[in-house]
């Protein structure tokens, strides 16, 4: 059977953390984007992540930021994996020494295919949802024809995916992993742990159909 990995984006606190942990999430995002009502300081998420087991990945998020302030994230939080949700090139991504995910908003399949080219040094590619003027976590989804099916095994599906989609979502485009934020959410920035509990079990579900 292929499992299919889940990051919970957006924690914000101790106790959701502790709670996506334990239901089997793979990885845990931190939103260090200060528009975002999911943001959260340095010292927020080095106290999270001294909370949570190990072998959970922990992600850093930032869309269009500094160096300056990727390096302090890096050096004062315990994160194993860098998410660039903005416009940032290739050559910003690279310079830091830590593995990285490329995000994409799914404009259209030319731009994704050009964006894959150019991230080809990326771990993964997460496809979020274009919004104008939101640079991610919109609790919308799009058009899953979009994806480029070539590259499953780097695919990371995000945007609008709740425990009423997700099922659908894992049949159509067979992601190595998805990403979750609003939709386990009972207020933005706060997770809800029936809805990680009821997510993790539909993932799991649509894993047996393969
Ligand atoms: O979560 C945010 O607030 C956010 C802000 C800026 C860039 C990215 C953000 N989140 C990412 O967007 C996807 C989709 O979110 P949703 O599930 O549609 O709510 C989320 O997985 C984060 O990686």
């Amino acid at each position: 059977m292929i499992r299919t990995r889940v990051k919970i984006c957006g924690i914000t606190r101790v106790v959701d953390g502790v709670t996506a942990a334990e239901v089997g999430a793979d990885a845990l995002g931190f939103v260090f984007f200060e528009k975002s009502p999911r943001y959260v300081s340095i010292e927020c998420a080095a106290e999270i992540c001294r909370n949570i087991p190990p072998f959970v990945t922990k992600v850093g998020l930032f869309v269009d930021a500094s160096e300056e302030m990727v390096r302090d994230v890096i050096e004062n939080v315990n994160i194993d994996l860098l998410q660039f949700h903005g416009d940032e090139s290739p050559e910003f991504c690279q310079k830091f020494n830590l593995p990285y995910i490329k995000a994409i908003r799914a404009k259209c399949k030319e731009s994704i295919l050009e964006a894959m080219q150019a991230h080809s040094n990326a771990l993964g590619m997460l496809i979020d949802s274009y919004v104008p003027g939101v640079p991610g976590g919109t609790g919308s989804t799009f058009d899953w024809q979009l994806v480029p099916s070539e590259y499953r095994s780097k695919i990371i599906l995000a945007g609008g995916l709740n425990c009423a989609n997700i099922v659908d979502a894992i049949k159509t485009i067979r992601p190595y992993a998805v990403d979750i934020s609003g939709g386990v959410e009972s207020s933005k920035g706060i997770k809800d742990r029936e809805k990680i509990y009821q997510f993790m079990k539909e993932v799991a579900s649509a894993d047996k159909i393969y």
